[in-house]
């Protein structure tokens, strides 16, 4: 199969959904691997070492959609880019469709095999190739709520780990999966007081024996939600229902209730968002205040740590790729988990939540795969 690599396109995102070290292994299974020049510039790997890797380099995005069997990206194909695909294609990237109705029917018309990153799953009930940009996105969190919450930045000005003689600052994670997790550790190895609201007990449970009494944890109901965020200085937003649009669980009538120049992180934007006031915003521009709350709502937060995050995304998608360019829609026919990633397939839309996000009519995978 050929293999091509784009250049990300999407405001200051600076991964790339192949390696140097993964064009080696798709090289190794008897693949031939087109990288769009420039392609790896935002991970310091140059033409040269894909060069090295046995791939061969494009002049033009166009040159790579065209001639490939399969593209490889890491964010939601932009609209330049979604008009390039076509059927008999097959797509494998992050789509976040939910929130996104263009972008879904761009790919419905194009005909392409569309496989999404964040609902492929595996045998523990995880979703092995979100959970790396989580861990990056939650640990990222609390680095950008902190500097949103200096008083420069429009914050309250509170230092989240205090000083002796001073409080440490409050953080509500709402949503305690692989983002809470690791927004809850960095904001607690801050010093901060940390509390982690989930509607899992089960989840509680673990969260409460990983940190050992560290941190709080509560169950997910309306009460539990407006006490803690009332009291924060740094809202953490990270739940998911995979697939789905993101639960609205803080209003804005809520905000009247916290803080001046509290902050909310609401790493769930790619799904649309938990804070009613969400919307996406960008590295450029990553924050917004309402009603003097301030907003960070970047849908590509690991794209600023590209060097760290394309390698950890790299390491989680080969597998499933490599599937992919060895046996085609085989592989979606034949692995349940990578055919959960199946969002689109020649004009259907395959996956539920999707579907029930936007009024559609859902194909099961399966039986779209075998017409
Ligand atoms: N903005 C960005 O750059 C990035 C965003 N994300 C997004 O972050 C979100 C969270 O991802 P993960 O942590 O990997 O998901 P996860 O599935 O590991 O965790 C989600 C948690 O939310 C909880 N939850 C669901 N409904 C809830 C409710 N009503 N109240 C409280 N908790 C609730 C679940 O029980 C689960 O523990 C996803 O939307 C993901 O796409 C992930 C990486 C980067
Ligand atoms: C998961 C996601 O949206 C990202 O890594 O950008
Ligand atoms: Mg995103």
């Amino acid at each position: 199969m050929r293999v091509g690599c784009p250049k990300e396109i999407k405001n200051h995102e600076y991964r790339v959904g192949l390696t140097p070290g993964s064009v080696r292994e798709y090289v190794a299974h008897g693949h031939e691997v087109l990288v769009e020049t420039g392609a790896g510039a935002g991970i310091g790997a140059d033409d040269n070492a894909y060069r090295a890797a046995g791939a061969h380099i494009a002049k033009t995005a166009e040159e790579v959609f065209t001639r490939s069997d399969m593209i490889v990206k890491v964010k939601e194909p932009q609209p330049h880019e979604w008009v390039q695909l076509r059927d008999s294609q097959i797509l494998y990237t992050y789509l976040h469709l939910a929130p996104d109705p263009d972008q879904t029917k761009g790919l419905m018309a194009s005909g392409v095999t569309a496989v999404a990153y964040e609902t492929v799953t595996d045998e523990r009930g995880g979703l092995p190739l979100l959970a790396p940009m989580s861990e990056v996105a939650g640990r990222l969190a609390i680095q950008a709520g902190a500097t949103a919450l200096q008083k420069a930045h429009g914050g309250r000005g509170v230092l989240l780990g205090g000083v002796p003689g001073v409080l440490p600052g409050k953080v509500a994670v709402i949503g305690g999966g692989v983002v809470g997790l690791h927004a809850a550790r960095m904001a607690a190895g801050l010093g901060a007081d940390v509390s982690i609201i989930d509607r899992s007990i089960p989840r509680l449970r673990q969260l409460d024996d990983i940190f050992g009494g560290r941190v709080h944890t509560r169950y997910s109901t309306v009460e539990a939600l407006e006490e803690e965020c009332f009291s924060a200085d740094l809202i953490i937003g990270a739940v998911l229902i995979p697939g789905a649009a993101a639960p609205k669980l803080v209003s804005r009538e809520m905000l009247s209730g916290m803080k001046k120049g509290a902050v909310l992180v609401d790493v769930a934007i790619d799904q649309g968002g938990c804070f009613e006031t969400s919307h996406a915003t960008t590295h450029a521009d990553p924050t917004y205040e309402v009603d003097g709350i301030i907003h960070y709502c970047v849908a590509n937060m690991p794209g600023a740590v590209p060097v760290t995050s394309a390698h950890a995304l790299n390491n989680a998608t080969l597998h499933y790729g490599l599937a992919l360019a060895n046996r085609g829609l085989k592989a979606l026919a034949d692995e349940p988990h990578l055919r959960n990633g199946l969002n689109i397939h020649r004009g259907r839309i395959t996956n539920r939540a999707v579907a029930e996000a936007l009024g559609y009519e859902v194909t099961e995978a399966k039986s779209a795969l075998a017409a």
